[in-house]
């Protein structure tokens, strides 16, 4: 069976606490297939030395590359530590990442506190699991 996805994105003010939070959980996470936006990835792979597929800095459209394997269903979870006190050029790429989370009922965790819950909880590792994509075909 082939990994599931998972990706890794913060923005300059959270880079730091993402790194701690990847550091902290990275016998769990290293199993998977990791993605990232550019610089994001960049320093999770410089510091901890795990093989990261990097999309372009999100504010360039990284965050769309990654909102796009949410359309296509090749995601399985996101972390992104969104900076709540910081405007961003491309506020507009962050919710549409967001946004396609809700539509295609994808985990996400914003904070360290969620983001150890999603990666300790059994289902989180368990193959047998399957999240529930809707169809809107319907
Ligand atoms: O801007 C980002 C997410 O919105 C993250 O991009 P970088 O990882 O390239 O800094």
């Amino acid at each position: 069976m082939t990994a599931r996805t998972v990706a890794l994105v913060a923005h300059d003010h959270k880079k730091a606490e993402l790194l701690r939070w990847v550091k902290q959980h990275q016998a769990i996470l290293a199993p998977f297939k990791l993605v990232a936006t550019g610089t994001t990835g960049k320093l999770l792979s410089d510091e901890t030395g795990l093989e990261i597929h990097r999309y372009k800095s999100g504010p360039l459209g990284g965050d769309q590359q990654i909102g796009a394997l949410i359309a296509e269903n090749k995601l399985d979870a996101l972390f992104f530590f969104w900076d709540p006190l910081n405007p961003a050029p491309h506020d507009p790429d962050v919710k549409a990442l967001l946004r396609l989370c809700s539509v295609w009922n994808v985990p996400v965790a914003c904070t360290p506190a969620t983001a150890d819950l999603v990666v300790t909880s059994p289902l989180f590792n368990d193959p047998s699991h399957h999240r529930f994509v809707p169809d809107y075909g319907k």
